[in-house]
């Protein structure tokens, strides 16, 4: 059935799947808080900022205001990134409120909220009255916009403990090119999503600086095992990182040059230097802040993460790369299995 849908956010994920879901045959309008990108999405059916080959659906209408983009919308999807996911949500509630809907809320941001440690949607939770959402859905897994943009083969997850919720999420997305799982882990879809970020940034950093192969793979398996650890903790079913958002998109994210998180990490790992690296990049790189987060997070829950701790030591102290690798490399020897 055809819905109507507000997204929020017009950055490359946002506004790819925006489009998507036009071409799914939904009636979708696209939140930027920025006139010029509007203009060129209406105008020229283009997002040159973000997606710079993707022509968009001349059905897909953008628009600065956020009132005019969610009235009458049963589905409200948020992609913006963790640092700007708050205040979003904080407007957003305002005009729900005013306008009495209770929308099916998703989201598909990747990350923890700094100094509080909080998934997205819990601070969706904290901001979005529960009288003005009928539930929140995460979607997430291995899904860079660009190859979403060519319709490649895409598999993704919609976690909700309200398992009926993910249902309606999985057909809304779900088309020929892009699958739709369900889980009702939503705190292990969110612990994976924002962890293997931290992972990609350290495995692109290895290939910068020459390393190969086994390197990645070592990398990879022993980033997952910490993902898996921290999210335990808190309650996360460990199956959820065999998953598509924990293995799935932690082998995308760490082995691909469409990955900002990978490209970050493989300039810093040819001596560039973090700040220019942010500067340059123009899109969000959220494992930059997650790394605080996660090791902060790790410290007070006292859970081992040595890959995060040294990424956080090299990210935030200046710690030379290959110094923080030979210490990974010369800690006491030890169980795979703990
Ligand atoms: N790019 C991908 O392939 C991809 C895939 C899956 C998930 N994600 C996740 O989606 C989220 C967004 O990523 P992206 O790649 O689209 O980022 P992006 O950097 O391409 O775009 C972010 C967009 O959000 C807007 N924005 C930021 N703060 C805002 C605020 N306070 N108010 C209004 N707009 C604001 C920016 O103007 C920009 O348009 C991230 O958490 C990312 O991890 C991205
Ligand atoms: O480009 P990245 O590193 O932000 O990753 C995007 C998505 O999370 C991949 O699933």
């Amino acid at each position: 059935m055809a819905e109507k849908i507000a997204v929020l956010g017009a950055g490359s994920w946002g506004s790819t799947l925006a489009n998507m879901l036009v071409e799914n045959g939904h009636s979708v309008m696209l939140w930027a808080r920025n006139q010029k990108q509007v203009d060129q999405l209406n105008q020229d059916h283009i997002n040159p900022d973000y997606m710079k080959t993707l022509v968009y659906s001349d059905k897909l209408v953008a628009t600065t205001d956020m009132k005019a983009a969610v009235t009458g919308a049963n589905v409200i999807l948020i992609v913006i990134p963790t640092k700007g996911l708050r205040q979003v949500a904080d407007q957003l509630d305002k005009i729900l409120g005013e306008l009495e809907q209770q929308p099916l809320i998703i989201h598909a941001t990747k990350g923890l909220e700094q100094n509080t440690y909080k998934r997205p949607s819990e601070m969706l939770a904290e901001e979005i009255a529960p009288a003005h959402r009928s539930a929140i859905v995460v979607l997430s897994g291995p899904s860079h916009a660009e190859d979403v943009a060519i319709k490649d083969m895409t598999a993704v997850t919609a976690a909700c403990e309200d398992l009926e919720k993910a249902k309606k999420v999985q057909k809304l997305f779900s088309n020929s090119y892009f699958r739709v799982y369900t889980n009702d882990d939503v705190i292990g879809a969110e612990f994976g999503a924002a962890l293997k970020n931290i992972i990609a940034i350290g495995a692109g950093a290895l290939q910068g600086l020459g390393y190969h192969d086994n390197a990645r793979a070592a990398l990879i398996t022993r980033g997952l095992a910490e993902i898996r650890r921290l999210g335990v903790a808190f309650g996360a079913n460990p199956m959820t990182f065999i998953g598509l958002s924990g293995v799935g998109d932690l082998v995308v994210t760490a082995t691909s040059k469409n990955s900002r998180n990978w490209r970050a990490g493989y300039q810093l790992g040819q001596g560039q230097k973090l700040d220019d690296v942010i500067k340059n990049m123009g899109m969000v790189i959220e494992g930059v802040y997650t790394t605080k987060a996660a090791y902060e997070l790790s410290r007070k829950r006292q859970v081992k993460m040595p890959i995060t701790e040294s990424l956080y030591e090299v990210l935030y102290h200046g710690k030379d790369i290959k110094d923080a690798i030979s210490q990974l490399m010369s800690r006491d020897l030890t169980s795979e299995i703990e």
